[in-house]
């Protein structure tokens, strides 16, 4: 439960594939226990050792695109050729509950988010480097070759959008990424103003 007097708060992280924005936000979760991790629907397949209603909710495309119909989705967007989406009645029951609320979402779902939930607190995951991202996402060895070389193209995309976003954080060490994310949450709840770096230099390197 958050802890503070104020409203539960709504946050959204965003990164290109392989900076390390899961391994954050599970560190993260553990921190803070008031922060509920919203569970997306997608219709990629799930990797080995992901389960369904715990990762995601996999489902097929045509059951997909019936929730679209539907309008269950508070945002979706195809990433990497899949459909991903956030639904409505997770988000709001968290946030009735009191519970701050995370979605791990990609920037055109940040966008849609935003308009609806002005007040929400937006971050983006930087990888330290091209070359290390490409680690990463090779040392994560989940994924095929295709899967990798499409995530590490479409890279470029997203990290164009990091600027769009209330805060940046930069993944090279991992515990000092985890602390300033905690920084901000905590920062959020006090409905404190926090400036930290905007790294567009970094951000210049990562799209040169
Ligand atoms: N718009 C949107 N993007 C999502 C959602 N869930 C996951 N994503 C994004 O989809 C992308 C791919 O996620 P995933 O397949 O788990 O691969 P990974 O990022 O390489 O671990 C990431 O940028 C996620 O943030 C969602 O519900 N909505
Ligand atoms: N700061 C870090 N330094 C080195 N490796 C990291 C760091 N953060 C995450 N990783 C590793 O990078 C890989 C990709 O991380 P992951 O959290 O799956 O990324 P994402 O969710 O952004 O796709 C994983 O193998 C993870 O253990």
């Amino acid at each position: 439960m958050n802890t503070s007097s104020q409203e539960p708060r709504l946050f959204i992280v965003a990164a290109p594939s392989g900076a390390g924005k899961s391994s954050l936000v599970n560190a993260l979760l553990l921190r803070e226990p008031g922060i509920s991790l919203s569970i997306s629907h997608t219709t990629r397949p799930p990797r080995v050792g992901e389960e369904y209603g715990r990762h995601y909710y996999f489902v097929e495309r045509q059951a997909f695109e019936q929730e679209i119909a539907d309008g269950i989705f508070l945002e979706h967007a195809v990433v990497h050729g899949n459909l991903y989406g956030t639904s409505c009645r997770t988000v709001d029951a968290l946030l009735a509950q009191g519970r701050d609320v995370l979605l791990e979402i990609d920037w055109q779902g940040a966008a849609q988010v935003r308009r609806n939930h002005p007040d929400c607190v937006s971050i983006f995951i930087l990888p330290p480097s091209r070359p290390e991202l490409e680690r990463r996402l090779r040392g994560r060895a989940s994924d095929s070759e295709e899967v990798i070389a499409k995530r590490l193209f479409n890279s470029r995309e997203e990290i164009s959008h990091a600027p769009e976003f209330d805060h940046v954080v930069v993944n090279d060490h991992f515990d000092e990424a985890l602390e300033q994310l905690q920084t901000i949450v905590q920062a959020a709840r006090g409905r404190q103003p926090l400036q930290l770096p905007r790294h567009e230099t970094l951000i210049e390197d990562l799209l040169a």
